[in-house]
């Protein structure tokens, strides 16, 4: 969702003007919070999810599915619906569900997730109905065919205007403000529009140069399509794609920052397990993440930036994160800082790890801009501050407790949106309770820095659950400030599963922590089993992610021609089977995407 304001936004010609105002002001918003809440202590571990909903359009008459952009419209009747908070996201077919309050630190309140979940869709999917009986709610990643021809409801043709996508209308973008000015700021600030290129999987009859040989393309000055790529053009490519989101709720600031390590290091573990992403604008990718889309959609850099220049940015504003921000002994990337927002932060007493870490956000240019809020009391809102926090789209974010009685949080961001349900609470409720079990035996998962994001890139890959093997820290129960340490490879069936006389495995230890815990009854043990089996049988490789299914429904449909290609009818077909999954899919009806064996995972009571 983001920061909402209403008002003017300024061009990026008159944003530019204020760049420094805005991280003056920001770093002193930063302030203000920081001392006001570094001593903050025991507060509750609440926690929120956010979903991202895709309206799509059902067209039975001519077997075709779109994007139905009707969110603009319909949210301001969503308001309060259901009890849940409906929110804009970046394009107008994208819904973004929020619980009305946040889940309290109960870990009985995790039982009933998938209920929840499935009232928020039931609610979402009455109020779609009313708009048009053909328009149905689903919690897929990205829609298939976005960006080819008529894949909006209604249909919107790309402008043609100079700088603007050959593929992607405008009109598709929410009409909130901060979408629209985006953008037009990233493309502005870059230069160019976005050249986002993902690698095709390749089959016998793929046109390899199906992109660099289209006409529009081929008559621009330099092609930015790359053979055996797919290539997109605009920031809704990439924004137009959906995640499910977990933001946490520390004790207090110096357990936000451990959890803000620690979410990192286990994201590339999470996101191979629940990778839901394939295909885009009409291809079969070689990818089964989102995470690299969105990346280069929203490059902002100039390229000068990007090719050579030692003082600028590796890496997009959505990216993995650059340093850790509880210690400093696995921080082995070099780190761009703002050097005038670092001198104020350490001058006014905040230690070199954190200051570093903000500074790092404030290295970015603040994107947008409205006039009303350019002059503001710095001790009464954090606009610039959540300015330039929330556009540096991260795989973790740290949040500073705005007002009152809200705490330091974390914002988990990483992995896709799962298609059912039952996906999405499996992965709140595994987050969830490994969360818990890091906090009570403060495991320790540094690896450096560099390791990480090598995990994360493997962790996008095809079959990246199965393929792929991890850096990971051979001992995780070693005290956080200690200066040995070693890391070892492995696949994800040993992290999550164990390996006898090697490491319990993850899963071993949420089962010691639910078995030491008097929250739960035997019943309730049991019924966070099949949540725990879906984690455990993909990581043995048994069930599918997503992104196999996905792959597998495309490559094994009659209408397919071996071309990579997702024509009309396999999208619309696919819509149509993931809305029967979503909407039938309970955990112990489906053989496809859960697990069946609900018996064995906790010591029940009668066997204690
Ligand atoms: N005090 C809290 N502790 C933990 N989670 C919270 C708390 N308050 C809100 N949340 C959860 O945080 C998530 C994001 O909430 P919200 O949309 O209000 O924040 P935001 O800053 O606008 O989000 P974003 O960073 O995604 O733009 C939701 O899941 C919500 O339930
Ligand atoms: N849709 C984006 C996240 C948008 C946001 O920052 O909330 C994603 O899939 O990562
Ligand atoms: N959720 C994103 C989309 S651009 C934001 O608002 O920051």
């Amino acid at each position: 969702m983001g920061l909402l304001i209403i008002g003017s936004p300024l061009t990026w010609g008159e944003t530019k003007k204020y760049i420094r105002h805005v991280r003056q002001a920001g770093i002193q918003q930063f302030l203000h919070m920081y001392d006001t809440h570094k001593h903050s202590k025991d507060i509750a571990l609440l926690w929120g999810d956010e979903i991202e909903y895709s309206a799509i359009y059902l067209d039975h008459s001519r077997n075709e599915a779109r994007v139905a952009l009707v969110a603009s419209d319909l949210l301001p009747s969503l308001e309060g619906k259901g009890g849940f908070l409906w929110a804009p996201e970046f394009a107008d077919h994208m819904i973004e569900g929020i619980p009305g309050e946040p889940f309290s630190d109960s870990i009985t309140e995790l039982l009933g997730i998938e209920t929840f979940l499935k009232n928020r869709r039931e609610c979402l999917s009455e109020a779609l109905t009313a708009v048009n009986p053909s328009i149905i709610p689903l919690t897929i990643t990205t829609f298939p065919r976005l960006g080819c021809s008529r894949f909006t409801e209604p249909t919107f043709i790309p402008s043609g205007d100079y700088g603007k996508s050959f593929f992607f209308p405008n009109d598709v973008i929410n009409h909130h403000t901060r979408y629209r000015s985006f953008e037009q700021n990233i493309r502005e600030r870059r230069g160019e529009r976005p050249a986002i290129n993902i690698p095709m999987y390749i089959d016998t009859d793929t046109d390899t140069n199906y992109f660099t040989n289209q006409q529009l393309i081929h008559n621009e000055p330099e092609n930015p399509a790359k053979p055996g790529h797919i290539y997109m053009d605009h920031m809704g490519f990439g924004m137009g794609n959906s995640c499910l989101q977990m933001t946490y709720q520390a004790a207090n600031l110096d357990q936000a920052r451990y959890m803000y390590d620690q979410l990192s290091l286990i994201g590339p573990i999470i996101v191979a397990l629940s990778n839901s992403s394939p295909l885009y604008h009409g291809f079969i990718s070689d990818l089964d993440c989102r995470f690299e889309v969105i990346e280069q959609s929203v490059d902002d850099r100039t390229r000068q930036e990007r090719h050579s220049s030692p003082t600028s940015f590796p890496n997009s504003r959505y990216s993995v994160i650059d340093c850790f921000i509880a210690t400093d002994m696995y921080n082995d990337m070099s780190v761009l800082v703002d050097q005038e927002s670092y001198d104020t932060l350490t001058c006014a007493g905040v230690d070199n790890i954190l200051s570093r870490h903000i500074a790092h956000l404030f290295a970015r240019d603040p994107l947008i801009l409205y006039s009303n809020t350019l002059e503001i009391d710095n001790t009464a809102s954090s606009v610039h501050f959540d300015n330039l926090n929330s556009s540096n789209w991260n795989n973790v974010r740290l949040k500073p407790p705005p007002h009152g009685s809200t705490g330091w949080r974390v914002e988990f961001r990483p992995i896709d949106v799962q298609l059912t349900d039952f996906e999405n609470a499996a992965f709140m409720i595994f987050v969830n309770l490994l969360l818990r079990v890091f906090l009570d035996k403060n495991i320790n998962l540094y690896i450096p820095v560099s390791q990480m994001q090598e995990n994360f890139k493997r962790s996008f890959k095809k079959d990246s659950c199965k393929s792929q093997e991890y850096y990971f820290r051979s001992d995780i129960f070693t005290p956080l400030h200690s200066n040995t340490y070693d890391s070892v490879v492995w696949d994800i069936n040993t992290i999550i599963n164990g390996k006898e006389g090697i490491f319990g495995g993850f899963l071993d230890l949420i089962r010691e922590y639910i078995n030491q815990s008097d929250e739960l009854n035997s019943e309730q043990k049991l019924k966070l089993v099949p949540y725990l089996n879906l984690i455990r049988d993909r990581a043995r490789g048994q069930l599918m992610t997503g992104a196999n299914w996905i792959r597998e429904f495309v490559l094994s449909h009659p209408n397919y021609k071996h071309d990579s290609a997702v024509c009309e009818q396999i999208c619309f077909d696919l819509m149509v089977s993931i809305s029967k999954l979503s909407n039938h899919t309970s955990h112990n009806s489906s053989t496809q995407l859960t697990g069946n064996n609900f018996s064995s995972f906790f010591l029940i009571e009668d066997e204690l």
